[in-house]
């Protein structure tokens, strides 16, 4: 009994740095760390091997405990339940899905309840089994990571299929034959397109993409879904000018030209990139070439406040603003791994792992990223042309989100300037997610106005909404 109490002490503290919203570590750093927290006395290795399985399971334990009803089924004693939610959850794991088929301990009630629900639960994983398509669950939970995205997001790159569109559409209907109308129902093989962002598709994570002759053509592109809406709002047309003053690795840079280059092929600069990192700036470079846009785009390695000076570029018409951040709505061993990796972000960025994290230091470097955050934005603002913006981030937090929208609606320069935020119903309306109206509230007396600023913002929640977490907002002026 002591190592499913131990794992799921483990496990409890695990769901809640999930919660927390940080850019979780290793599993494994997780484990280890809390067993030296907790103290405890079993091996954290025969732990890290039980909540690993589990935890890569977690999401078929749960549907199959929902609906087996075991969880109801829970005796309570004095108006509480006398076992352990996440105890059950490690039990039916070792039922179902640990190799021996088996529950590791002696005699004891809560092995004696878990048993008595084995016929229900095992008929339940079957029927998991069918809905997935697949002889093993297994082969949904390949990877070795704290988690992943649930859906691989990919979109057509116009600039190099304008004219293929159905041929494009048609290749992919042939590769993921089973077509859902929800990207919660996608499991490998499917196709999901999305309805908030045009020519936007979703397929299964485990499905193998990079290898197919569309992507290695750039005629498709894989990009998360947030992270499409900057471009979709911001809505570019072949006479625009702008401006993306932090675009490596260029997802947002490229998905601004196939918006502006679908019609006419780039025959002259439309679009100015701007990356301080000498590297990531080669990220860029590689990145447009595929794209088939780089006669359409100057790439300028530096910091944008020093070296775009608003008289160089009178004509801007357009920003896009999407810088460091804390990337707290990033999750998943992988996407850790692509930001250390290819340095995505500034060196702040780059430490997120969670023991490295207490709260005041997570508020200092909040405090220096919002800082920063806003005076490159107000900078922008400051350019004579510019007549819409939009700032994005892929943080959960409120200090780089709406605190910086109502930081630069109060300055005197930013209303002088006549920047205002763009209303919902031009920023993708449909999106649900709006932004907390409680940060407004504390600001803005007129509840009106405040709910109206709100829902201006669109939030994405991490995993929730089927991507990354993400914070998106439009300012604009006649
Ligand atoms: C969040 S990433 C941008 C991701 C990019 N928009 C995309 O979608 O692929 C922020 C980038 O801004 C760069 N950056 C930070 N401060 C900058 C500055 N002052 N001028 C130019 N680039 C900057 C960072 O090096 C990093 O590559």
């Amino acid at each position: 009994m002591e190592l499913y109490r131990d794992a799921s002490w483990v496990l409890e503290f695990i769901e809640a740095e999930e919660k927390r919203g940080q850019v979780a570590g290793s599993l494994q750093t997780l484990v280890f760390k809390s067993c030296k927290r907790f103290k405890l006395k079993t091996n954290p290795k025969h732990i890290y091997a039980m909540v690993h399985s589990c935890w890569g399971y977690r999401s078929f334990i749960e549907t199959i405990m929902a609906k087996s009803g075991i969880m109801t089924g829970i005796p309570e004693k004095k108006g509480r339940k006398v076992f352990n939610r996440l105890t059950i959850m490690l039990l039916v794991h070792d039922m179902l899905f640990s190799k021996s088929k088996r529950i590791q301990m002696g005699k004891h009630p809560i092995k004696t309840f878990v048993v008595k629900h084995k016929t229900r639960l095992q008929s339940e994983l079957a029927r998991l089994k069918i809905k997935h398509g697949v002889r093993d669950l297994k082969e949904l939970v390949k990877d070795d990571r704290v988690d992943r995205t649930p859906v691989r997001w990919i979109r057509l790159n116009l600039v190099k299929c304008a004219d293929q569109i159905d041929d494009v559409i048609a290749e992919l209907k042939r590769k993921f034959k089973n077509e859902v109308n929800d990207w919660r129902d996608i499991v490998p093989g499917s196709l999901y397109r999305d309805v908030y962002v045009p020519l936007l598709f979703g397929v299964h994570p485990t499905d193998k993409i990079t290898s197919h002759e569309l992507y290695k053509t750039g005629k498709i592109i894989i990009q998360d879904r947030a992270s499409c809406f900057p471009a979709h709002i911001l809505h570019p047309t072949g006479d625009d000018v702008v401006i993306d003053a932090c675009a490596a690795p260029g997802n947002k840079t490229t998905h601004v030209a196939s918006y502006m280059f679908a019609k006419e092929e780039p025959t002259s600069v439309k679009i100015h990139a701007f990356e301080k990192d000498p590297e990531r700036a080669k990220t860029l470079r590689t990145m447009i070439k595929t794209a088939g846009v780089d006669q359409g785009i100057d790439v300028h390695v530096g910091d944008f406040t020093k070296l775009a000076k608003p008289d160089i570029f009178p004509n801007v018409t357009g920003f896009i603003l999407d810088p460091s951040c804390s990337g707290s709505g990033i999750f998943g061993r992988q996407m850790i791994d692509d930001i250390n990796t290819n340095k995505r972000d500034d060196s702040t960025t780059v430490e997120q792992q969670p023991e490295e994290i207490t709260d005041v230091n997570l508020k200092t470097r909040l405090s220096k990223l919002s800082s920063f955050q806003f005076e490159i934005v107000k900078y922008a603002m400051s350019f004579p042309s510019a007549k819409k913006l939009v700032y994005s981030t892929c943080s959960i937090h409120p200090e780089e989100n709406e605190r910086i929208v109502i930081d630069l609606l109060l300055d005197a320069k930013v209303q002088e300037w006549g920047w205002k935020v763009r209303q919902r119903s031009g920023v993708m309306p449909d999106w649900p997610r709006r932004g907390l109206v409680e940060e407004f509230d504390d600001v803005f007396r007129d509840q009106k106005e405040a709910l109206s600023l709100a829902e201006s913002c669109i939030r994405v929640m991490p995993k929730e909404d089927g991507g990354i977490g993400f914070f998106a907002v439009c300012f604009e002026r006649d």
